[in-house]
């Protein structure tokens, strides 16, 4: 089964901010940018908001589809949508108590990422 997961890039003065996956997560220990699974029926930007909301405590206020990326990692089949938040309110943090980092895009290449965010991150640096 295809999981949909919205993913979100909250970008802030040429920095993003990214998150520990814990241990016990599937792809756990890697970095991440902050988002989850899709609800049934639900929309991905809805699904965004709401998940950015829980995990990091901000509101999107606007954001804009980045790429969509389908991956398969042989446990689990993932479809990640990506969006740039380019407007939030609130400050980002680790509402879950997961270690948080705000990095420039250019340093994005020292963390460790999931096999799927490889051409995401790709993108993002070479976009600036
Ligand atoms: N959030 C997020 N998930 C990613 C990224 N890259 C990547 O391969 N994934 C995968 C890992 C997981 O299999 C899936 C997202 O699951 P998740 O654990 O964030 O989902 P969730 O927040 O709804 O959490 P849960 O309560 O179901 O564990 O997508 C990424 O950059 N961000
Ligand atoms: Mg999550």
């Amino acid at each position: 089964m295809l999981i949909k997961v919205a993913v979100g890039l909250i970008l802030r003065d040429e920095q993003v901010f990214i998150a520990l996956r814990h241990a016990s997560q599937h792809q756990g220990g890697l970095w991440e940018f902050p988002g989850g699974k899709c609800e049934a029926s639900e929309a991905a930007d809805v699904a965004l908001a709401r998940e950015l909301q829980e995990e990091c405590g901000i509101q999107v206020e606007a954001c804009e589809h980045f790429d969509t990326i389908a991956h398969d990692y042989g446990d689990k089949q993932v479809e990640l949508i990506f969006f740039k938040v380019t407007d939030f309110t609130g400050e980002p943090s680790g509402s879950e108590g997961q270690e948080i980092r705000w990095v420039s895009i250019t340093e994005l290449a020292d963390y460790d990422f999931p096999e799927a965010n490889v051409p995401i991150v790709k993108a993002l640096m070479s976009d600036c």
